[in-house]
């Protein structure tokens, strides 16, 4: 599958997405993962391991509904349930990106035991799909950090059934994912979060 112009095209898509990210420090020290829905059985993916800001095509996989690499010997990301439960769930995902900003990182962190965080009154909300107001709630689920995939899947696409409505969800301590009906819109999610996140830290700085 690799061969095909689709493929690339998604691979380049994930590469590009992978310099800007890198560049506005979200992907420090080959963190972060990327995806793009190639049909609704197999999604192109990022290899595990690699500097996110230097991605090329021989960097990025194939990974078939399960997860399980297709025609590849490379590591796919350690993360890659994460993304197959999303394309699951939503079947308009296009693709997914996970970054791991100092803001996303932080926020998580002060939130203690919050199983969400909550943005509201904000103008750049609209940016989400779906959003034609500003007035309107955001809500961000919040899921512990774990090293188990497995059960950090099912508890994710239990907490989707619960509010279908998400635009992304924090990992304790770890990072954002978000995704989009395709790379531009996704991008234009992380941006948003990273803005809204960013404005979050000041007026907590602000008011303290
Ligand atoms: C460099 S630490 C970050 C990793 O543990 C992980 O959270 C991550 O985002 C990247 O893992 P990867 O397997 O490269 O997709
Ligand atoms: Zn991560």
């Amino acid at each position: 599958m690799i061969d095909t112009p689709l493929f690339q095209r998604v691979a380049d898509e994930i590469a590009d997405a992978g310099r800007f990210l890198y560049s506005r420090g979200w992907v420090p020290a080959t963190s972060g993962n990327f995806s793009g829905r190639l049909d609704d059985q197999h999604y192109a993916l990022t290899a595990s391991g690699r500097h996110k800001g230097e991605l090329q095509r021989k960097d990025i996989l194939v990974v078939d509904r399960n997860g399980d690499p297709v025609d590849s010997q490379l590591r796919p990301s350690a993360e890659t349930l994460l993304h197959t439960t999303l394309y699951q769930h939503f079947p308009e995902c296009g693709a997914v990106l996970h970054t791991h900003s100092v803001n996303a990182t932080v926020l998580s962190k002060l939130a203690g035991d919050a199983d969400e965080i909550i943005l509201e009154d904000y103008e750049v909300l609209k940016a989400f799909q779906g959003n034609t107001t500003h007035d309107t709630v955001e809500r961000i689920p919040l899921f512990p950090n774990t090293q188990d995939m497995v059960q950090l899947g099912k508890d994710l696409a239990q907490r989707l059934e619960q509010q279908p409505n998400i635009h992304g969800f924090l990992i304790q301590g770890h990072g954002l994912y978000t995704w989009g009906r395709d790379m531009n819109e996704t991008r234009r999610h992380i941006e948003a979060f990273e803005f809204l996140f960013e404005c979050d830290m000041e007026m907590r700085r602000c008011s303290r």
